[in-house]
Parts: structure tokens; sequence; C-alpha cells
């Protein structure tokens, strides 16, 4: 079975023979050093002789050269070798077969690269990094200068890199040489060599100082001193003059012992040695007058993998690659610049590059890379001129680049720009280039003027609009700005709107605040009850107000306007009370007085065409009816209040009727009851309607006062009827009666009073008889009479008349009345004097009707009272007085209600 045949290999060919001529290699024909110098100068004074014999030529013309770039592959090492190709080759058995095999032999095993002429090589990738093993690839690199195989000398280096370089030296000319590539690869080996295989620097040394044209060498780094790099050179370097080889040697030697060495895997060097060799010419035919020769032994670049380095020695690789890297962007930005000469020119050497590599596998990756990578230095051209003509070439190669740049300038930029820009490159102009330009630019001008008139243009137009845009933008700034005043002036007057209602709700607050306690503390009726009365009804709204302070102003006013009202309405009956003894106590007590006193005054307001309003002082006068604003009001809480005194005499009755202890309550409490059932929620619907809410809530209530106003036109009627049975059991039943009357006369308050009125209508029940339930009701009365006296206040038991004498006195004002006890009437006449006065010193006062409180027994009375006037007038005009039996009353009864308390 025949093995594969080997894959075909991919060739990839780089930098294809150039069309430039061969590098001048007068030595690199023969591997020998250069003729001896006996020859040499004989072929100069020959060259000499004919040179002057021939009339001068004219100058060179300018000739691109390029970046000489050798290559020299170094052997490789006998331990690298595999023991097939170091043994003796075996002697073939002629019975064996031999099997051909892929890169069969020990130099394609061993080697990945191997010269393919003399200026390529072929770079074969191993197949252990094949990625397909059954396809090769080899990249051929073309276009060195020379390719040195590994059975190059130390001669062969010296005489096809150095040599011309050397000339070129002692011809005034400087130059560079660099060796690079990677660790072990031979640089040092090339340009130091041993002692006895010498290198490029050894040789070269030799070359100059033996030929007697050096007259000193250049100083090798001679001390550890630091130096400083200053724009692009070393200062402080020692310069060592030298008149012989040996002491070049030497020198060279002590600085080679002083380079950085270290042992590591590759025991390379482990830094960047560059010799300087400068040769001052005092003929000099050159600018500077002297040449300088660099030889650089570069650090070899390092993998870390391969070399193992750690710590310093790692440092020491980072830095090696750090400028072999920026050598390689040197050599990059010299090559950029030829393909773009915008690009900053650097001031580039007419030197060569040797390239070290190592043509084993396992040197593939670094060979393949410093082939890559020095590849294309290969294409950097330099000029050939010396010097002097390199300035002269150089300046005039500035002047057309600043010539192109103005060109180009002067097609974006005005003509004024442009001769700015012209005055400022006459320095480098010459005259003839200028006088040149001078003709071409009117033509230019010509042709740019429509395209910057067209930018002008546009750039005009541009502006305008910026400058509409910028008005309009203006304008509405000022528009906003103004707006904001507006607005600001808008809060302000909005913020003084909510001081001034902040101050007139402190006020309405402190008000409340500070009048509510003196009803609390002062509860006596006599002092100025039209404050208290007021007092207590904004204590009362107080509340709803502060939690009203959001609302809107309509029902705030709302609010001021009720109060106002509730005020009016408390303060007119004050004076009526005053002179009433009774002492009440906290604000359930006024409250309670104060409801009292509105149903009494209910009495002839709703029965304005009832006798017993002209009883009334207030009654008669005219602004009484015009009050009805104010009227409406009480008349709402008159009827809440008859509505409750009807639910309590309900209640009262049923206790009396059962025999319950009702009067055993004090008079406190009873008061303090009526305030918590009568008064309480009276001035709770009060509260309502005082509420800025419920401004609804109060109309609808104003329109069911009416209707209460006929409930109360009937329970009037009831009463009549009552009144008639109780005249009618009088007659029967004096005794009856009188305890009935002593008990409402005892009692103050209205729940005795009911009850009496209660006790009466019980009485009623059986006229005639004394039932067991009159029987068992004249006790339970009298007890409860009896109670109430003991419970009474001093100055209550100091006014034998009570709550009633007041109320009686103020029935004795009618006219007919006073005229029929004139002592009677003299007392009505000093209390409406008392009222009259008390409404003249009150400030403000509306002369509106007062109002007391007349419990339904009261009512009665007053019934009875009126009847016994009617009955009076009507005797009164027949001229002889009536007997009691006439008028259905006994006397000691007419005398108990206009005298006072009965007597026994
Ligand atoms: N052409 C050659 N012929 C014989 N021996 C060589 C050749 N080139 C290199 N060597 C040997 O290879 C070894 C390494 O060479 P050298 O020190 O010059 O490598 P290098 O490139 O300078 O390494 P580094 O960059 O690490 O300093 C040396 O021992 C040297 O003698």
């Amino acid at each position: 079975m025949e093995p594969p045949s080997p894959p075909p290999p991919t060739t990839v060919r780089r930098n294809p023979p150039r069309r430039a001529r061969p590098p001048p290699t007068p030595l690199a024909a023969s591997a020998k050093p250069k003729p001896s110098s006996a020859l040499s100068r004989l072929l100069d004074d020959e060259a000499a002789a004919a040179a002057a014999s021939v009339p001068p030529a004219p100058p060179p013309p300018l000739q691109e050269e390029r970046l000489k770039v050798f290559l020299r592959i170094r052997p490789i090492p006998e331990r690298c070798k595999p023991e097939s190709v170091s043994r003796p080759t075996p002697r073939k058995d002629p019975r064996r077969k031999q099997q051909p095999k892929h890169g069969d032999g020990p130099r394609e095993q061993l080697c990945c690269l191997a010269p393919t002429g003399p200026n390529s090589v072929a770079l074969t990738v191993p197949r252990s990094k094949l990625a397909d093993p059954k396809r090769g690839r080899t990249e051929v690199f073309d276009g060195f200068s020379a390719v040195f195989p590994p059975v190059s000398t130390q001669l062969d280096i010296f005489a096809q890199v150095m040599s011309p370089l050397v000339e070129d030296f002692l011809g005034g000319k400087s130059g560079l040489l660099v060796a690079m590539g990677p660790t072990g690869s031979g640089k040092t080996h090339t340009v130091f060599g041993s002692t006895r295989n010498p290198g490029i620097l050894p040789l070269t040394l030799r070359e100059i100082l033996s030929e007697g044209k050096g007259e000193r060498i250049l100083d090798l780094l001679s001390d550890a001193a630091e130096r400083v790099l200053q724009q692009s050179a070393i200062k402080g370097l020692q310069e060592v003059p030298i008149s012989n080889s040996t002491d070049a040697e030497s020198l060279v030697s002590c600085g080679m012992l002083k380079r950085t060495t270290a042992a590591t895997n590759a025991n390379s060097n482990r830094s960047q040695c560059i010799i300087t060799i400068r040769a001052d010419h005092k003929s000099s035919d050159t600018d500077c007058g002297y040449s300088v020769l660099t030889i650089a032994d570069l650090a070899g670049a390092e993998r870390e993998r391969r070399t193992g380095n750690q710590g310093t020695r790692l440092l020491e690789s980072n830095f090696i690659n750090n400028t072999s890297m920026v050598f390689g962007l040197c050599l990059r930005s010299l090559l950029e610049h030829q393909k773009n000469q915008k690009k900053p020119l650097e001031k580039h050497f007419k030197n060569s590059m040797i390239l070290n590599v190592k043509p084993g596998n396992d040197d593939y990756v670094d060979t393949s890379f410093l082939l890559r990578q020095a590849s294309p230095y290969m294409k950097i051209k330099y000029t050939t001129l010396d010097d002097s003509s390199d300035l002269a070439s150089q300046k005039r190669s500035n002047a057309s680049l600043i010539c192109q740049e103005s060109k180009k300038k002067r097609k974006v930029h005005k003509p004024e720009v442009l001769v700015v820009e012209r005055k400022e490159t006459m320095d480098t102009y010459n005259i003839t280039e200028v006088s040149e330009k001078d003709e071409e630019q009117p033509v230019f001008l010509n042709s740019e003027l429509p395209r910057v008139s067209r930018s002008e243009a546009i750039m005009t137009n541009f502006a305008r609009a910026l400058w509409t845009v910028l008005k309009q933008y203006k304008s509405k700034l000022l528009e906003s700005e103004n707006a904001a005043e507006s607005m600001k002036e808008l809060i302000r007057d909005k913020d003084i709107q909510i001081m001034e209602l902040k101050k007139e709700l402190e006020v309405l607050n402190a008000r409340c605040s500070c009048k509510s306690v003196p009803i609390t503390e002062e509860s006596s009726v006599n002092q100025d009850d039209s404050v208290l009365s007021g007092q207590a009804v904004r204590s009362l709204i107080s509340l709803p107000k502060k939690s009203d302070l959001g609302s809107c102003d309509a029902s705030v006013d709302n609010f001021h306007l009720v109060a106002e009202e509730v005020s009016e309405e408390f303060s007119c009956h004050g004076p009526e009370k005053s002179p009433v003894p009774c002492i009440l106590k906290g604000e359930s007590d006024s409250c309670d007085a104060s409801s009292i006193s509105l149903i009494d005054e209910q009495e002839p307001c709703s029965r304005g065409s009832k006798p017993e309003k002209s009883c009334h002082p207030d009654a008669f006068d005219p602004k009484f009816d015009t009050e009805k604003g104010s009227t409406k009001v009480e008349l709402q809480m008159l009827h809440k209040e008859l509505d409750r005194s009807e639910s309590f005499t309900e209640q009262t009755s049923a206790q009396a009727v059962g025999l319950t202890p009702v009067s055993g309550h004090s008079d406190n409490q009873s008061a303090q009851s009526l305030a918590e059932h009568d008064t309480l929620p009276c001035l709770k619907t009060e509260r309502i309607s005082l509420s800025p809410q419920c401004t609804s809530s109060k109309k609808a209530t104003l329109e069911h006062s009416e209707e209460e106003t006929e409930e109360l036109r009937k329970i009037t009627v009831e009463d009549k009827d009552i009144q008639k049975d109780v005249n009618k059991r009088e007659a029967k039943n004096p005794e009856s009666l009188n305890s009935c009357l002593q008990v409402s006369y005892d009692t103050q308050g209205a729940r005795s009073s009911q009850s009496s009125l209660q006790g009466m209508a019980a009485c009623q029940k059986k006229p005639g008889d004394l039932d067991p339930e009159s029987e068992r009701c004249e006790p339970a009365v009298e007890k409860a009479a009896v109670k109430h006296d003991g419970s009474q206040a001093p100055d209550q038991k100091n006014d034998p008349g009570g709550m009633m004498v007041p109320c009686l006195q103020k029935e004795m004002t009618s006219p007919a009345k006073a005229a029929k006890d004139p002592s009677k009437g003299s007392q009505a006449e000093k209390t409406a004097d008392k009222r009259k006065e008390a409404s003249a010193n009150r400030p403000g006062d509306t002369k509106k009707t007062s109002r007391r409180l007349q419990p339904a027994a009261a009512m009665m009375l007053k019934e009875f009272i009126g009847a016994d006037m009617a009955v009076d007038t009507k005797r009164e005009e027949r001229g002889k007085p009536l007997s009691s039996v006439e008028t259905g009353k006994s006397d000691e009864l007419i005398r108990l209600v206009k005298g006072g308390r009965p007597e026994y």
C-alpha cells in the first residue's frame, strides 16, 4: 500500500521581485572580505585620475533607494537536531523498500525556512501546526537585499551588509545597521561575534582604523552613568578618542562587559546595544564635517512561554519587546510617510537592516512573525544624496508639500486668506516657484469666485434665518416674563385676600373663645344677656366654622349672616330676662333660659291676632313686624322647641299619671335635663342651619316652621279646651285646681309646669268626684312641690313668686289690666320701664321683641287670665262686677295669679 501523496503546498508570495535595481553590492558577489587597503588605495587613485580627466558631471539625479533588509538564517544547533540527522546515515538495506515521506529528509523535517533564491525564502508551516495536516501551506518572502543561508560566515555578512556603510561612512555619510530578530537568532553573534569569529563591529573597526581613515571612535557606553535622552539624542555620552583598532576593540569589550545580560532559557542579552562611530572629516565635503556610523544590536523579542521569565526577567522581556515594537513603529512610520507625504517626516537613515532568524520548526512562529513584520520595511525608500543635497532636496520637498497644502486651502478659503498664506510660504518658496504661482493665481481666483460668492450667499441667508429665530425667541421670552409678572401679581392679591380672611376668622375665633367662657362661669341672668346669648350661639357655631375654614366665601357670608341673626335674637331678650332672679349654671343653663324665653316669645308672635299679643310691651313696637328676617330664625328655633316641649309634655304627663317621682329632680337637674333634651337639640338644629353648607336646609327648616306654626295653633286650641275644662273643674272643685296651680307656681321649670298641667288633666278626667287617681295625684304633686321648694336656689326662695311673677307681671302690662288693678299695673309699668331702659342702654338695640319661656301651664294661665280680663271688661261695661261664679274662677286663684303665692 502506497502512502498518500503529500498535499499540494499553497504558496503565498509576499513582496514579489521588484524592478528596482539591485543594491550595489560589490562585495556581496563574493563572500570574501574587502580587498586590502593597498588595493583599495590603488583603485581609488586610479578612479581619481580618471575623474580628474573627465569634465565635471552634472549633479546626480535623485535616486531612490530602498531600505536594505538582509536576512540571515542561523544554523540549527546540534542539540536540536534529531539523532537520525546527527547520526551517520545507516547502511541501506537493498531488500528494504524506502518509504517516501512528506518533507522527508533531515533538513525538510527540521527546518521551516529555506532560501528559495538570492532574495527570497520559503516558510513552510510545520505539520504539527497545520489545521489540516493533509494540506500544507508555504509562504514565500521575496524582496530581500540578500538572504544568508546558515552556512554564511561573518565575512560574508560584513562584505555585503556592512562594507557599503563603512564606505559611505568613510566618505562622510552616516549610516545605520540594525540587527533584528527573535532571541537566540544570532544578532549578537552577527554584530559582535567572538574572538575567533569576529562579527560586523570588529571587522568595521578594523576596516576603519587600519585603513587609517578614522581619527577617532565615538564612545561606547563607558560607565554606568545614567544618560538622558533629549530630542532623539542621548546627551552626555562619553567620547573616547581612539587611534587604533586595539584600543577600539578593548573599548568595545569594556562596553560589552557592562551590557546587561542574564541567564534565561535563551541566554539572551537584555539590552539594546548601540555602537556609534563618528568620524570627523577635516577636508569635509559634507555640511556637518563628520559622519556617524551606528550599529545596533537590539535585544531580541521574546516569548514569555519559551523563556520562562519571571520577575525582573519578565519585566526586561516587556521592555525589550516594547523597544522592538517602537523600533518597528519607527520603521513603519517611514514607510507610511513615503506613502503619504502629509504624515510627519521623520529623519530616516540610509541604512540597512539585517534580520536574524532561526529556521527550526520550533521557531516557526517567531520567524514567521519577524518576516511578516519586516517584509513591508523593504519598501521603505530613501535618497542616496549626501546630507547637503539631502538638505536641499528636503527643502524642496517641504516646499512642494506646502505648495500642495496651499492649493488645497485656496479651494476653501477666501482670496484674502490666500494672500496671507502665500506670504507665509514665501520663505520656503524660491522665487521661481512663487512667480509661477502668481501667474496661476488669477485663473484660480476666477474659478473660485463663484463658489465663494455662493458660499457667502448661503452663509448670509443662514445668518438672517438665525437672526429671525432669535428675534422670535426673544419676543416669546418677553411674553413669558409678562405672563409671569401678571401671575405674580395675581398670587399677591390672592395672598392678601387669604390673609384678610384669616384675620377675620381669627377675630371670630377670638370672640367665640373669649365670650364662651363667661357663659360657663357667669351664668347669672343679671349680667348683659344680650352679649351672653350671642356668645353662647357663637361658641356653638365656632366648631363648624373652624371645620369649614376652607369653604367658599359664600358659605362664610352665610355663616356671618346667620351668626348675626342668632346673636341679635339672643340679645333682644336679655333685658327681659335680667329681672328674672333665677341663677343658671353653666352653658346649658343659659341655653335653657334662652330656649325658654324663645318659647315665651313665640307665643305672641305665632298668635299675632290674640289679645295676649297686646299685653307685651314690645308687641306694640312698629318695628316688630319689620324684623321678619330675624323672626324666621326665631320661628325655626321656636318650632323646634315646641316640638320638644310637646314630646316632653307627653313624657311628663305619662310620668305624672304613673305617679313617678318626676318632681324629685332639682331645679338644676331639670334645667340640665331640659338643656339636654330641649336646648341642645334646638341649638344643634341651629348649628346645622348655621353650617355654611346647609343654607338649603335652613330654607327647608323655615318652610317647615309654617307647618309647625299650624301645629302650635292646634296645640293652642287644645289648650283652650283644656282651659275650659279647668274652669269647669274649678267651679266644681277649687281646691284641686289650687293645688295644681300651686305646684305650677312653685316650679319654674317647664317640666314641673307640665307635670302640674298633666296633673290637672288627670284630675279633669273625672270631673266632679275625687276618684282615686286624683287623690293619688295630689300627694304626688304636693310632694314634688315640697321637694322642689327644698331644692330651690336661695334667690329663688327669697322670691316667692318665682318665675311666674315676671311672667304674670308681663301679662299685667296689658292696658286694660293695668287700669283694672292699679297696683299690678304700676308693677307692670315698672317692668316695662326697666325693659325700655335696658333697651335704651343697650348699644345697637334693634328693638326686637323679647322672648321668654312660658310653659304650657303658663300658657293656660294666660288663657285663663285672658278670659278673666274679658269678663272683667264686660263687667265694667255693664257697670257691676261679676261674681266668681260668672268668671268661672275663684278669687283665691285670681289673687294667686295676680298677687303671687297663695295664702293658706
Ligand atoms: N550563524 C551562526 N553560526 C554559529 N553559531 C551561531 C550563529 N548564530 C548564532 N549562533 C550561536 O547561537 C547562540 C545565540 O546567538 P546570539 O546570542 O547571538 O543570539 P541573539 O539573537 O543575540 O540572542 P539575544 O537576542 O537573546 O541576545 C550563540 O551561542 C551563538 O554562538
